[in-house]
């Protein structure tokens, strides 16, 4: 059986303002250090050990990654950090609150651009990611359209080619691996693994600081996922994260 953990980040400063956060890169928050804690600590005792680690070049998911190994006991793994990884770019909402978005575009447009496979946010001009183009962790992003807005389709586009030449190879070679990244990145995985139709994915969301594990086949097919958390408390955070588009 190959094992591979999904952790979203603890709750971001952005998260906390409820404001789109994309590619912006934010710190955590006291309570997103806090889930960080925590989801180092559950991993510890339900026995998980790693192999390695990915993660993306965004340092809410780079320090909840830190934070978590370092509950491990295991802050020496080798650690791939890459871009295709990141959240899935929100385009012009970044840094807008999402009930005030809401309240001004209706919910059933928020939750399109938030959780629809293929409805992409309103883009960014090439001119306004300048700089961030320039910035060395983006250096190898081969299309500049990632970083001007994506739906989750765009976002599962640049995942794979990560799966494919590297992660799955990995753990086909019996590496057990923690991925430490984003509400979406991780939405794509799911999406891809569970073959999940465009309706299911639609509803799924993932809480901050809560591990998902896979255990895999040797043809990397799920045997069976689950979150580390009790039912009542998974159910309450997923709708959490569903109600943040929601005109208050
Ligand atoms: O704003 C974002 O980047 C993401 C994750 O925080 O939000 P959402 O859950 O709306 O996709």
């Amino acid at each position: 059986m190959k094992t591979l953990v999904l952790l979203r980040h603890g709750e971001s400063q952005f998260n906390k303002e409820n404001r789109f956060t994309g590619w912006t890169d934010v710190p955590l928050s006291d309570k997103g250090i806090n889930e960080a804690t925590q989801a180092g600590k559950a991993m510890k005792d339900a026995g998980f050990v790693f192999d390695m680690a990915y993660t993306s070049v965004l340092k809410r998911a780079i320090k909840t990654l830190w934070i978590s190994l370092e509950e491990l006991d295991q802050m020496w793994l080798p650690v791939v950090n890459s871009w295709r990884l990141n959240e899935k770019h929100y385009g012009k909402l970044q840094g807008l609150n999402k009930a005030e978005t809401a309240a001004k575009y209706g919910e059933e447009q928020v939750l399109l651009w938030r959780r629809a496979y293929d409805v992409r946010p309103p883009m960014y001009d090439p001119e306004d990611v300048a700089e961030q183009r320039k910035e060395a962790r983006y250096h190898d992003v081969d299309q500049i359209h990632y970083m001007l807005g994506e739906s989750l389709q765009d976002t599962v586009e640049r995942v794979i080619p990560l799966w494919e030449q590297e992660i799955s190879l990995q753990l086909k070679a019996g590496k057990r691996i923690l991925v430490a990244a984003h509400g979406n990145s991780l939405r794509a995985f799911v999406k891809y693994l569970d073959h999940k139709t465009e309706a299911e994915i639609l509803k799924f969301n993932i809480p901050t600081g809560i591990p998902l594990v896979y255990e895999l086949d040797d043809d990397l097919k799920p045997i069976r996922s689950y979150f580390l958390a009790d039912e009542e408390t998974l159910k309450k955070e997923m709708e959490k994260v569903a109600n943040q588009g929601k005109a208050k």
